[in-house]
């Protein structure tokens, strides 16, 4: 307990035996050792151009949805890290560090930049997997708001099974909409971090499709967001 208290009163993580082992945009992401349990403090920092007010509004409600998503998923069979520490006034989170590494990286370390000829049956797989889960996350009626390749891990201990992480940007929605704008997300992300994947994407979607009954309206409203997309990159 005494390391738990610490840890609330100390600005710099790092004087506690913390490793910052990522900086965001908005947060910073410490591994820790915890009463010799790994573990990850995901702590969001003070954005000085933004009024002091409207910054504490904005990172409150990103902590706030992020632990309410995790546990919403955590209770409906999505694998995401479980949560174990929130603190509002140092605005932290201390969830479970998974032993692992990003489909991104798993990616790059097994397609070599060729991601049409490098697919093996581990790849499809993985693939089929993302698709399901995001379906499963959407049948909830939670939106990620982020869904790209560094924001879904791999668990080694459970041969590669999907962990989705960061819903700091997630929010509520029914609407086919929002779990299209979602899906394109997570597709320019595709795009832009592993060109020529679009097989690969290909797979999410397919298995996408084939996880719900309300697959179909959310791929249809799909084809439209593309087409908004393509004319909002044609005509800025
Ligand atoms: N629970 C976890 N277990 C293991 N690694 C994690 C965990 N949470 C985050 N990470 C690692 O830290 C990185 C950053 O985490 P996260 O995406 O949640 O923070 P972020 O600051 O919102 O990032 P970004 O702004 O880049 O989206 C992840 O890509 C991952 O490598």
């Amino acid at each position: 307990m005494s390391d738990l208290v610490k840890m609330e009163g100390i600005t710099d993580l790092t004087k506690i035996g913390a490793e910052l082992i990522s900086q965001g945009a908005e947060a910073k992401t410490f591994k820790l050792n915890y009463f010799g349990m790994e573990c990850i403090i995901k702590e969001r920092f003070v954005k000085t151009y933004r009024h002091p007010t409207l910054d504490s509004k904005i990172s409150n409600k990103r902590i706030l949805q992020e632990i309410r998503s995790l546990n919403k998923c955590k209770k409906n069979g999505i694998d995401v890290p479980g949560l174990l520490f929130v603190d509002i006034v140092q605005t932290r989170i201390m969830m479970e560090f998974v032993n692992g590494i990003t489909v991104k990286q798993f990616l790059y370390n097994n397609c070599e930049n060729n991601y049409q000829n490098t697919q093996t049956p581990e790849i499809i797989r993985i693939c089929r997997e993302i698709g399901q889960q995001v379906c499963k996350i959407h049948d909830l009626n939670l939106i990620h708001g982020d869904l790209t390749t560094s924001n879904i891990l791999l668990r080694t201990s459970t041969n590669n099974s999907t962990v989705f992480i960061d819903f700091g940007l997630s929010y509520t929605s029914t609407l086919a909409e929002d779990k299209a704008v979602d899906l394109y997300v997570l597709e320019r992300a595709f795009i832009s971090t592993h060109p020529n994947s679009e097989s690969l994407f290909n797979e999410i979607l397919q298995s996408y499709k084939d996880s719900s009954k309300n697959s179909p309206s959310v791929i249809n409203r799909l084809d439209q967001v593309r087409l908004r997309g393509r004319k909002k990159l044609a005509f800025g």
